[in-house]
């Protein structure tokens, strides 16, 4: 099988690299055609364009891990936002429904609004609360309109060795300052770039051999934490591994006294039952893969 693979720097996608290539023949893009085989287009910034790469490439499979990302960033930059994480897979997705090929996409927990405390599953209501979610969830909706097979993956909270996170911020923060500040009343599940690519291997191919697997479906690690958990988590477990750092508080508060551009869920719990269900699949607590990740990042 071919696999166009776009975004390949980012979190997911460096780990998609690894994962997808023992599938198939990997065509792996980044947004700077100066990177790219023969010079293809990867920038969702242009998003017709992408139409020509998929053309010039003639994929099975179309995998879609570039996105903005920039939560906050996104409220000042609505437009660029809506080009990279609904219109580009909008491109993608009528491509692929007018090639025969499969989609695979990321989406968010952030496509809701986070009312209530319990997991929502894929049928549930959305409601985006930013920039960021509403676009996201266009890109969803894009991607069901355009009729081709798809795949969309709606996680959480992700982090991966490679490139910026959250653990990463708390353990920089927690070497430069005596006191961190975070939020306590908001609740997800932290979800490994690794668990999501070898995952996107495994449904790859399953729905080549059962299209009807199809579908949207929540992928998260197992179990729950707040922000303010998942950072003591990390400094705890870098100060037990031997990480000298000038941290001497962690204050919990309300995401009242965290103001931010973006408003973000308070209850992010997604259920993976549907997931697990289809695929087979039991998923790993989250500490697991946190624990990989900081050994990896921590050496
Ligand atoms: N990070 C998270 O917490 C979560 C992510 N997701 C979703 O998972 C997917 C992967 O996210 P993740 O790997 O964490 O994101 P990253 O921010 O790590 O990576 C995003 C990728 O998009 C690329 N990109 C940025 N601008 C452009 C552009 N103009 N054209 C083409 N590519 C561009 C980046 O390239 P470069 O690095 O070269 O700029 C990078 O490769 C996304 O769909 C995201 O919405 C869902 C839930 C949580
Ligand atoms: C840096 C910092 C953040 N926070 C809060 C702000 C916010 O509510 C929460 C997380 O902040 P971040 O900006 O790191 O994370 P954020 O960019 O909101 O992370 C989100 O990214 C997108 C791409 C997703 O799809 C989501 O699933 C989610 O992972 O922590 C603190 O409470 N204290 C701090 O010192």
């Amino acid at each position: 099988m071919k696999i166009l693979l776009l975004g390949k720097g980012g979190q997911v996608g460096w780990e998609l690299q690894r994962a997808l290539a023992p599938l198939g023949e990997l065509v792996a893009l980044d947004h700077d055609r100066s990177h790219n085989p023969q010079g293809l287009h990867g920038d969702f910034s242009q998003p017709e364009r992408l139409a020509e790469t998929v053309a010039a490439v003639r994929p099975d499979v179309i995998v879609n891990a570039a996105a903005h990302t920039a939560v906050d960033r996104a409220e000042s930059e609505p437009e660029l936002a809506r080009a990279l994480n609904a219109t580009s897979p909008g491109v993608l997705a009528r491509c692929a429904a007018e090639t025969g090929a499969w989609l695979l996409h990321y989406s968010t927990d952030y496509v809701f609004d986070g009312s209530g405390s319990a997991a929502r599953d894929e049928d549930a209501p959305t409601a985006p609360l930013s920039v960021y979610g509403r676009t996201k969830l266009e890109g969803e909706q894009l991607i069901r309109a355009s009729g081709c097979r798809h795949l969309i993956l709606r996680t959480s909270w992700v982090y991966g060795a490679r490139g910026g996170n959250f653990a990463k911020t708390m353990l920089r923060l927690a070497a430069e300052r005596d006191r961190l500040t975070v939020i306590d009343d908001q609740i997800g599940a932290p979800t490994g770039a690794d668990l999501l690519a070898d995952l996107s291997a495994h449904l790859l191919r399953q729905v080549r051999q059962q299209p009807e697997l199809g579908g949207t479906y929540h992928a998260v690690a197992a179990g729950e934490v707040s922000w303010h958990g998942y950072a003591s988590f990390v400094i705890d477990w870098a100060r037990r591994h031997g990480r000298e750092l000038r941290v001497q508080a962690i204050d919990a508060v309300p995401t009242s006294a965290f103001p931010t551009p973006a408003q973000r869920p308070h209850n992010s719990r997604l259920s993976t039952a549907r997931l697990q269900a289809a695929f087979g699949l039991v998923l790993p607590p989250w500490q697991q893969g946190v624990e990989r990740m900081l050994a990896e990042v921590l050496g």
